[in-house]
C-alpha cells in the first residue's frame, strides 16, 4: 500500500508512540518496563486500523480501482500542470472503512436521495450509491472539473454509477440551485472545505434541503484531534471545533461523533416539540407542522411490527393486499382455501423479505376459522390486522336462484366474514387494538348489470351493515372495522367465458374508462390498516373509478 501521511488522531498517536519508542530504545538507562509499555501501546493503536480494515466487508471492484487510481496519482504534478485548481492531498479520500460506514448508513436509513458536498475522486459517492436502491439518486458537488473526468469512467463501470450526478462548481452555488429546484435529500455527506461547514449545514436546514428526520454525516469532525487539543491554531481545526459546538447547541438536531478514522459526525434532524407556538419567524410549529407524535404522514402509514392476515390471499385482490401490507412492514398470514395458492404467495413475500405464513382454511366453517386465528396468534403472539376478503360470486336470474346458490354465497361472503370478524375481534378487543378490513363490493351500493347476481349483491350489502355495526360497537375498545368496496376488478373471477363478453358493456358504465386493477386497492388497505385511519370506523371505502356515480 502507498504510504500516506498521518491524518487521523489514531495515526498521530501511532506516529508519536513510534518516535517515543525509538527515543526510548536509544537510552539504555531507561527502565525496561517503560519500553514494554510503549511497545504495548503501539501494538494496540497500530493494530486497530489494520484490524478494522481487514474485518470490514470487501469493497467492490470499482471502489478498489478508484482507491488505487487515487493513491497512485501524482496530484502535485497535476496541480503544477494546471489540471487542478488546488493541490489536492490524496489522504482526503474516503477509504474502505469509512466508505462501508456510509454505505451501511444509507442502507439502514433506507435513504433514496443522497447529497455529497465534496466528492474528490468519488470513493464516498460510489460507496453510498452502492447502498441506494435501484431508483435511488446521489448528487455529488465538486469544485474541481478535473475530478469529474477522473471519477466518471469508473462510475460508468459500476452498476451503481448511473445513480450519481456530479455537479461541478462551488458547493454553495449548487446548494442554492438544488433548493430553487425544490430538491430534498434523505442524507447529506459534508466533506469539502472545512471553513464553510457551518454555512452548508445552516443552508441545508433553513432551506429544507434535508428532510425532517433526515441525516447529515460530516467527515473529519475530530480533525486529527485538533478540535479538542488546547494548542490548536490551525484554521481548519478551529473551524471544526466551532462547527461541532454549533451543532451541539442546535435543538433542531441530535448529534453523535463516531471516532472512525478522522471522526464522522452523525447528525439527525429531529421533529421538535408540539406546542402550538409561533416562534419569532412566525411559523406555527404544531402537530400538523411536525406530524402527529412527530411522525410524518408516510411514517404513520407504516405497519412495522404488526401481524396481519388476509383471507382469499392466494390470488387477485387478496394477493395484492398481502403484498401491500407486507411492503408496509407487517407480517402477513396468507389464508386460502387452496393450500398451493397460499403457499405460492408466501414464496413471493419471502423473496421480498416479508415474514409470512400460509394457512389453509375454508372460512365458511367455524372450526376452520378458529384454527386459522389460533395458528396465527400462536405464531406471532397476536393479530393486529384482519383482512376478511374471501368471497364468491355466482350469477343467475333471481327467479331461478337456487337455495344452494343463496346459501353458499351467504355462507362464505356474509357468514364467513362474520365468523372471521368475531374470532379476530375477540383477540383484538382483549388487547384493546385492532384493524378489521372487510372486502364488500360496489354491488352493495348499486345493482351491477347486465349480469344478474342477487345473492352476491345482497350478501355484500350485508357485509357493509356488518361492518357498520361492528365498527360502531367496537371502536370504544380500540377496534376499528371498515370495508372496501371495489368496482369491477380485473381478476380471474371475471375472466370466465360467460363474463368476458360483458367487459365492453361494463366499460361504458365506468367514468375512469377501465376496470380496476388489484393494485388500485393496495394503498387503501394499507391506510385502513394503519394508525393514519384511526378516526375512521364503520366506513365503506368505495374504489370503483366512479362507476357507482353514473
Ligand atoms: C476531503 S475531499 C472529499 C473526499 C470525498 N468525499 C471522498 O469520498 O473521497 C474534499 C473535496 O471537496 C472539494 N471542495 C473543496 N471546496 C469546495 C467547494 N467550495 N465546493 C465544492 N467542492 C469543494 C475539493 O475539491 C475536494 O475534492
Amino acid at each position: 500500500a502507498c504510504v500516506l501521511v498521518s491524518d487521523t488522531p489514531l495515526e498521530f498517536v501511532v506516529e508519536y508512540l513510534r518516535k517515543a519508542k525509538e527515543i526510548a530504545d536509544g537510552i539504555p538507562t531507561l527502565p525496561k518496563e517503560l519500553k514494554t509499555c510503549l511497545q504495548k501501546a503501539l501494538d494496540i493503536s497500530y493494530g486497530l486500523d489494520m484490524y478494522l480494515e481487514e474485518m470490514t466487508s470487501h469493497e467492490s471492484e470499482q471502489l478498489g480501482e478508484l482507491y488505487r487510481k487515487t493513491v497512485a496519482c501524482d496530484w502535485n504534478k497535476l496541480h503544477q500542470d494546471g489540471k487542478t485548481l488546488f493541490n489536492l492531498p490524496k489522504e482526503c479520500i474516503t477509504g474502505h472503512v469509512e466508505g462501508q460506514v456510509l454505505k451501511t448508513l444509507v442502507e439502514i436509513t433506507k435513504a433514496k436521495r443522497v447529497l455529497e458536498i465534496g466528492m474528490f475522486t468519488g470513493y464516498g459517492a460510489l460507496s453510498m450509491a452502492e447502498g441506494l436502491p435501484e431508483d435511488g439518486t446521489l448528487v455529488a458537488c465538486e469544485i474541481e472539473p478535473y475530478l469529474k473526468e477522473f471519477a466518471q469512467p469508473i462510475f460508468d463501470k459500476s452498476p451503481h454509477g448511473k445513480k450519481i450526478t456530479v455537479k461541478i462548481g462551488s458547493a454553495m452555488d449548487t446548494l442554492k440551485e438544488l433548493a430553487a429546484a425544490g430538491e430534498q435529500f434523505d442524507m447529506v455527506f459534508i466533506d469539502a472545505d472545512k471553513r464553510n461547514y457551518i454555512e452548508y449545514y445552516t443552508f441545508l436546514l433553513d432551506y429544507n434541503l434535508l428532510r425532517m428526520d433526515g441525516m447529515i454525516c460530516v467527515d473529519n469532525s475530530l480533525f486529527k484531534g485538533r478540535v479538542y487539543l488546547q494548542d490548536t491554531t490551525d484554521e481548519n481545526g478551529l473551524a471544526l471545533r466551532e462547527f461541532n459546538k454549533f451543532i451541539q447547541n442546535d435543538s433542531r438536531v441530535q448529534q453523535v461523533i463516531l471516532p472512525v478514522r478522522d471522526g464522522i459526525s452523525v447528525i439527525r434532524r429531529v421533529a421538535l416539540g408540539s406546542s402550538k407556538e409561533k416562534t419569532e419567524d412566525g411559523i406555527l410549529r404544531d402537530e400538523v407542522f411536525f406530524g402527529k407524535n412527530g411522525k410524518s404522514i408516510l411514517q404513520r402509514l407504516r405497519l412495522d411490527g404488526k401481524a396481519a392476515y388476509v383471507t382469499g390471499g392466494g390470488q387477485g385482490i387478496g394477493r395484492a393486499m398481502a403484498h401491500a401490507l407486507g411492503e408496509a412492514g407487517a407480517k402477513v398470514a396468507v389464508v386460502d382455501i387452496v393450500k398451493e395458492k397460499a403457499e405460492s404467495v408466501v414464496s413471493e413475500l419471502t423473496v421480498k423479505g416479508i415474514q409470512s405464513v400460509a394457512v389453509t382454511a375454508d372460512i365458511s366453517k367455524p372450526e376452520d376459522v378458529q384454527r386459522m386465528i389460533e395458528t396465527i396468534a400462536s405464531k406471532w403472539g397476536t393479530i393486529h390486522i384482519a383482512c376478511n376478503n374471501a368471497g364468491i360470486n355466482m350469477n343467475s336470474d333471481s327467479e331461478d336462484t337456487s337455495l344452494e346458490e343463496w346459501d353458499q354465497t351467504f355462507n362464505i361472503n356474509l357468514r364467513g366474514t362474520f365468523l372471521c370478524c368475531q374470532a379476530a375481534g375477540r383477540i383484538m378487543l382483549k388487547q384493546g387494538y385492532g384493524k378489521i378490513i372487510n372486502t364488500a363490493s360496489m354491488a352493495s351500493l348499486i345493482v351491477p348489470h347486465p349480469q344478474n347476481q342477487l345473492a352476491y349483491n345482497t350478501s355484500k350489502a350485508g357485509v357493509v351493515k356488518l361492518t357498520q355495526t361492528l365498527g360502531t360497537e367496537w371502536i370504544s375498545r380500540g377496534v376499528r372495522v371498515n370495508c372496501l368496496s371495489p368496482g369491477i376488478v380485473d381478476t380471474p373471477l371475471i375472466r370466465s367465458e360467460s363474463l368476458k363478453p360483458l367487459v365492453q358493456c361494463w366499460l361504458t358504465d365506468i367514468p375512469a374508462g377501465r376496470l380496476a386493477q388489484v393494485t388500485d386497492l393496495q394503498a387503501a388497505v394499507v391506510y385502513l390498516a394503519s394508525e393514519a385511519s384511526d378516526y375512521m370506523t364503520g366506513h365503506n371505502l368505495v374504489i370503483e373509478g366512479g362507476q357507482s356515480l353514473w
